[in-house]
């Protein structure tokens, strides 16, 4: 392994609490504050970042790198780089792939693929049940015990419906420190089918119903399981007002629920369908002003835990169809930050420790990450995101990263840019450009 050289980072704003000079030697952060210069080795390059913040890494719970299977849409290579882009040094990436990651040699591919593109940390989501059928357990121990060390499980892109399997599942988990992400749709209140908020809206542009309560039931049945059983689920993509008030109360009783909300729901409404574009079919459907308000309340005040993306890239032919017949998703990864910036920094609801805590050591302590999320600390490796936090810019969807062009944010300013990003101390992405292309 070839070693990095030294690096001071001069004036930064550490989160948001005043600046400060960091030194990185040999991927892990030694010496933080005045002295830090004077402890910088013969050789260590300097970086100037006076006006800058400096964030830990970001980190994903809901990343869906497409691979194996479907490597038109994305890769987990390309995933990686628009991850780093994006701010982020780790990922976990989803296990709706093909075939399917429910068992430990899936696992251990993805992982491996993602320690190969060497941008971002790849974790490898395990699917709770076989081929996401939702009839019998999926190798749970075998994925944890891998060279994979899978911790969070999920059948994202659909629920698990069956309440004994959903408890054993938890159960089982509980064992070795996992967690249950749950794609929260009760599959008989919003079938396959169901692509528009119900109410009013669906009704007049004609397209099947997604109620909230199809979400919320399935969020207070689990938190019911988890208070039973002891374990820790996670809800995924929370999207309702409903679900925000399940989660307050299941917090209040002290039962291990956590919750993620996406930049998406955080930001985009409704209303967006009215044109019929596929590029803002997702599931679960963009919500009303009034849900989108309550979410952002909920994210500052701790009642939803972290934000995580759902970056989900589909190919042109696959959304490129009538509302109804598209795929579900949006790209998320190269935004994320911006839109967190934009709807809840420059407000004013969260400062910098909030954004770093929603967006890096909560969903570190979730996935049960203990090199993530460590913030800025001496002796903690060097996984560092450096923003410009007042730069606006104009999202091109035609620049990604991804494989995959629905991009909901296309044509958006959006306030707040990731100047550098840092895995254990090296430089994987720095003005728009990722590692390898930098020194060209
Ligand atoms: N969010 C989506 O609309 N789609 C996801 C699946 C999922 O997260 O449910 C996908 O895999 O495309
Ligand atoms: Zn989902
Ligand atoms: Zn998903």
């Amino acid at each position: 392994m070839s070693t990095q050289p030294a690096l001071l980072i001069r004036g930064a704003d550490v989160l948001g609490e005043g600046s400060r000079d960091v030194l990185v030697v040999d991927g892990t952060v030694v010496a933080t504050g005045p002295d830090a210069a004077a402890q910088a080795p013969g050789g260590t390059q300097q970086l100037h970042a006076d006006g800058l913040v400096l964030l830990p890494g970001l980190v994903d719970l809901h990343t869906h790198l497409r691979e194996p299977g479907r490597e038109d849409a994305e890769t987990v290579a390309t995933g990686s780089q628009a991850a780093a882009l994006g701010g982020f040094t780790a990922v976990l990436a989803m296990a709706n792939t093909d075939p399917v990651t429910d068992n430990a040699e899936v696992a251990e591919r993805v992982h491996d693929l993602g320690r190969r593109a060497g941008y971002v940390d790849v974790h490898p989501v395990g699917a709770v049940t076989k081929g996401l059928r939702g009839e019998e357990l999926a190798e749970l121990g075998l994925m944890a015990r891998s060279r994979a060390r899978v911790r969070v499980f999920s059948d994202d892109g659909r629920c698990v419906q069956d309440a004994r399997l959903m408890r054993r599942a938890l159960e089982y988990v509980k064992a070795f420190g996992g967690v249950i992400s749950q794609h929260s749709q009760d599959p008989r209140l919003a079938d396959g089918t169901a692509c528009c908020h119900e109410g009013e809206l669906s009704g007049r542009l004609g397209l099947p119903g997604w109620p909230s309560v199809a979400e919320e039931v399935v969020v207070a049945r689990d938190v019911m399981l988890a208070r039973h059983t002891g374990s820790r689920v996670h809800v995924a993509h929370v999207s309702t007002a409903g679900s925000v008030e399940v989660l307050r109360w299941a917090k209040a009783q002290g039962v291990a629920v956590t919750a993620e909300v996406t930049p998406h729901h955080l930001m985009l409404t409704q209303d967006l369908l009215s044109g019929y574009d596929p590029t803002f079919k997702v599931n679960p459907p963009l919500r009303p002003a009034e849900d989108v308000e309550a979410l952002r309340e909920a994210l500052a005040d701790g009642t939803i835990d972290a934000v995580a993306t759902d970056h989900a890239p589909h190919v042109r032919q696959d959304k490129e169809h009538a509302f109804v017949d598209a795929a579900f998703g949006m790209l998320g990864l190269e935004t994320a930050l911006a839109v967190v910036i934009s709807t809840m920094v420059a407000g004013g609801r969260m400062g910098w420790a909030d954004v770093a805590r929603v967006m890096s050591t909560a969903p570190a302590r979730i996935a049960g990450l203990t090199s993530q999320g460590r913030g800025v600390q001496t002796g903690a490796p060097a996984n560092l995101t450096l923003v410009d936090p007042t730069r606006v810019v104009t999202v091109d969807a035609a620049r990604s990263r991804s494989l995959s062009r629905n991009n909901p944010w296309h044509g958006r300013e959006l306030t707040g840019a990731v100047h550098l990003t840092m895995l254990r101390g090296r430089v994987t992405a720095r003005e728009g450009l990722v590692w390898g292309e930098e020194e060209q």
